[in-house]
């Protein structure tokens, strides 16, 4: 029921401030398919943000749709310019996500979900402080995970073994996130991302409309009946 998960009910009564989703994960331990699967239901009321990349293009990937992909000098270029609200480099690869369609969306009070790695998540964090929520995505075994991306089959042996190889490094950022979903079960996973994302917009601190709300019911109470 679309009402009932974003605009109606709780927020249509008393207004709220927009957030920002952060998903990261080692590579192939589900982020993207669990970005992807919230932010194309659209009853969930999510934009995604499409970072701009200089890897190379996967075989699956359209240009515009996955990401941008940009040469290094175009990369430094919003670098420069200061187009870009976050950016690592990642894989040996650079990444960064574009600073004004994020700036426009939370000026509309609309949310917004974010695939960044975890240096990434610092630099938002730190630029948006409680308007960001994190979830770490971790595998069942690490097995799964080669596994995982052995299946997908988009990337060379090379790349898969210089991911595995840097999948140790970025597990450890488990305990900087707000939440963690271990992903065995896919389903059970992304009703857990829904969980997240319904009480994170319920929390208090989020609801600017409530004192007026809450001003209104208690005028209500006071008058005679
Ligand atoms: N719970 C799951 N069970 C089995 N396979 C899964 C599960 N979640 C995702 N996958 C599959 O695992 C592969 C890797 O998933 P995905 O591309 O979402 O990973 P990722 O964390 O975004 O990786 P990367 O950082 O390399 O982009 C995909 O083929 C996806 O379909
Ligand atoms: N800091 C950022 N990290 C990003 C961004 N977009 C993607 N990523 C992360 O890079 C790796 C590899 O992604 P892949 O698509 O090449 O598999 C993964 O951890 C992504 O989350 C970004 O804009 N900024």
């Amino acid at each position: 029921m679309t009402e009932g998960r974003t605009e109606g009910g709780q927020d249509a009564r008393a207004g709220r401030r927009g957030l920002i989703l952060i998903l990261s994960s080692p590579s192939g331990a589900g982020k993207t398919t669990l970005t992807r699967a919230i932010a194309t239901d659209g009853g969930w009321g999510l934009d995604l943000s499409i970072s701009v990349t200089t890897r190379a293009r996967r075989p699956s990937e359209i240009d515009g749709r996955h990401y941008r992909f940009i040469d290094r000098e175009a990369f430094e270029d919003l670098r420069a310019r200061d187009d870009l609200l976050e950016w690592a480099e990642v894989h040996g690869n650079f990444y960064g996500t574009p600073r004004r369609p994020v700036e426009k969306t939370l000026a509309q009070g609309r949310d917004m979900i974010f695939d960044i790695d975890y240096q990434g998540t610092r630099q938002v964090r730190q630029r948006l402080q409680e308007d960001v929520v994190t979830v770490f995505i971790l595998p069942p075994s690490f097995s799964e995970l080669r596994q995982r991306l052995e299946r997908r089959a988009e990337d060379s042996p090379e790349t898969i073994e210089r991911r595995l190889a840097n999948a140790r490094n970025e597990m450890q950022r488990w305990s900087e996130y707000d939440y963690v979903i271990v992903n065995d079960d896919l389903d059970e996973s992304f009703r857990s991302l829904q969980a997240i994302l319904t009480a994170e917009r319920l929390k208090r601190s989020r609801r600017t409309g409530l004192p007026a709300f809450v001003d209104g019911l208690l005028a209500e109470a006071g008058r005679p009946g």
